[in-house]
């Protein structure tokens, strides 16, 4: 069922860190959705990278109200449009074509696109989106990258993604232009495995005290 899509500031504000979720069985979608929000981390991009991803996000938007479940890996029309009949609140894309970001404009998507270079923000400006996933943020130039970008394109805001570590997070947060950092760390697969729900939950608890900008 199509949900209404979140507000842009929710999503990017509401923790300092927004995990990057990968789900290999659909049976740990719900535990793992409720100990991150018992962690006081709501705010969830669930990656179509696997088969049962879409009935992840289904599952978690019915019975998790208190998380707002995004989609991530978006690719194409074709991924926003199954994401949001899953019942996605946002979406978020490692990179971005033309065709995306229209669709998503057209949608009226929640939708962080991903970019690694000033004309690549400069395309999804210019499409009409200002908040944007910097990935892979540790590759393509970390933070001095950003604090770069932000010189001419002050307008955008980031979530960095790729690469970054309990260590450096505070070193991304601590920018003026980034609102949130996207992690895996936060929903590690051996935890998952293990369904060690209680230790994701202390992880999404420390993930909420890191010092934000
Ligand atoms: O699946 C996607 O759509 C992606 O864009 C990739 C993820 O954002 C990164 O894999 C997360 O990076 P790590 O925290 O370094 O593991």
């Amino acid at each position: 069922m199509r949900r209404a899509f979140a507000g842009l500031d929710e999503v990017m504000n509401s923790a300092p860190v927004m995990p990057v979720i990968v789900i290999d069985r659909l049976e740990h979608a719900v535990p793992l959705a409720r100990a991150l929000v018992a962690g006081g981390v709501r705010v969830l991009e669930v990656t179509l990278r696997t088969p049962v991803a879409l009935d992840a996000i289904r599952a978690i938007a019915d019975a998790v109200p208190e998380a707002i479940v995004g989609a991530g890996t978006l690719l194409n029309a074709h991924d926003l449009q199954a994401a949001g009949q899953a019942g996605a609140r946002f979406g978020v894309s490692p990179g971005a074509t033309v065709d995306l970001l229209r669709a998503a404009r057209a949608g009226g998507w929640t939708f962080l696109p991903g970019v690694m270079t000033p004309s690549e923000a400069m395309v999804a400006l210019a499409e009409g989106f200002h908040a944007l996933k910097f990935f892979p943020a540790v590759p393509a130039g970390g933070v001095e990258m950003l604090k770069a970008i932000g010189g001419p394109l002050p307008q955008l805001r980031f979530c960095p993604t790729g690469g970054i570590s309990p260590a450096t997070a505070p070193d991304f947060l601590a920018l003026a232009n980034v609102d949130c950092i996207g992690g895996s760390w936060l929903a590690p697969r051996p935890l998952i495995e293990a369904e060690d729900w209680d230790a994701i939950t202390a992880l999404a608890q420390q993930s909420t005290r890191l010092p934000r900008g």
